[in-house]
């Protein structure tokens, strides 16, 4: 049984269309959806339940809303929000997630971090626009990004210009930290500040240019490596809101709206969000039946709700979740 504090890591199942290949080869579909029900059956008798399914035609768009959407808005609050995405090759992760080059992709198929972006920009927007209307100084937010690859249990930087391809191989000087709370953070890595949404998804581009790709049999555009893309919000400064103490202030990361305990748990039970991408064709019946007990057992992993977030905290002494650390994985984005 859970304690109170505790939160769980939300997991969302997406199940990829047939690909043109698989339907020529007579792949049939080994997947059913139960409807209304977050369920998948897999084959006749391997029932699965998560906090969402996504069936085949599902769209990018009510994934986003359904599931990314609240993460973005808490950001706004101070709180972090990982979405990552999980599952075998050619199994719809960058798809899901999106990459720089979706730009010429429709506006429909724009994965989950241009629109994270998008949301992140409009937020800031929304915040000056209303700070204005109120007659009060608007708030200042600084972006920055980074882009780190995993690949061969080494952490390349895909914002270090400097790495040539010859120097692909040496070491990099990114260095991976345990703090005494038993959070983990980088040192040695790029960060890029931006003023836009088109200069982040320009940076999200470059980024991803950069990134190893090498074709496997399964997957012609196949990355090969697990990619994290991570974006800092910080506010610069504390709306002078009338009905507020402490307006004007320099802070890092702060909020202007006190959170109610339930709103806080509310946000910290969606602060992790897996996406399990499968293949809906028999000829991946194991492997999907992998990433669908995997992804099972990541509904267990409990975030740790240390305490309650107060109003004149920084965000970087705010209450954090503490994953627990995940076991085995396939590829990631
Ligand atoms: N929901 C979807 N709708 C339409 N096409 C999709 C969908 N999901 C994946 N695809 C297509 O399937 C192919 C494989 O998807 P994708 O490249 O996202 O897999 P992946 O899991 O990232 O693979 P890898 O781990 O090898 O990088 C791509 O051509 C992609 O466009």
């Amino acid at each position: 049984m859970a304690n109170p504090g505790d939160c769980c890591v939300k997991v969302a199942l997406r199940i990829r269309p047939q690909m043109a290949k698989e339907k020529i080869e007579g792949c049939h579909v080994c997947t059913l959806v139960a409807p209304g029900e977050p369920q998948v059956l897999l084959g006749k008798d391997k029932a699965f339940t998560y906090d969402f399914v996504f069936d085949v035609d599902s769209e990018q768009q009510s994934i986003y809303q359904a599931c990314v959407y609240k993460l973005i808005e808490g950001c706004f609050e101070g709180y972090n929000a990982t979405v990552f995405a999980y599952g075998q090759t050619g199994s719809g992760k960058t798809y899901t997630m999106g990459t720089g080059f979706d730009v010429s992709l429709g506006q429909q198929e724009q994965g989950i971090i241009p629109r994270a972006v998008h949301q992140l920009f409009q937020g800031i927007q929304s915040s000056k626009v209303r700070a204005q209307e109120a007659g009060v100084q608007p708030p200042e937010f600084k972006v920055s990004a980074q882009f780190l690859e995993l690949y061969n249990e080494e952490i390349l930087d895909l914002f270090d210009g400097t790495r040539d391809p010859e120097s692909r191989c040496r070491k990099s000087s990114i260095k991976i930290h345990e703090d005494a709370g038993g959070s983990i953070y980088t040192t040695g890595v790029t960060s890029r500040l931006v003023q836009s949404e088109e200069e982040l998804l320009q940076c999200l581009k470059l980024g991803a240019l950069s990134r190893t790709t090498a074709s496997t049999q399964m997957n012609a555009q196949s990355s090969r490596s697990h990619a994290i893309f991570t974006i800092h919000l910080c506010q610069m400064r504390v709306c002078q809101q009338p009905q507020m103490n402490g307006g004007g202030e320099e802070m890092n990361g702060v909020d202007s709206t006190p959170i109610a305990q339930p709103e806080f748990e509310t946000l910290m039970a969606n602060r992790t969000l897996m996406i399990a991408c499968v293949s809906p064709s028999d000829r991946d019946f194991m492997k999907t039946l992998n990433t669908l007990k995997y992804a099972n057992r990541a509904r267990n992993i409990k975030n740790k709700v240390v305490g309650e977030p107060r109003q004149d905290q920084p965000a970087d002494q705010r209450p954090a979740c503490r994953d627990s650390p995940t076991s085995d994985g396939a590829d990631g984005v």
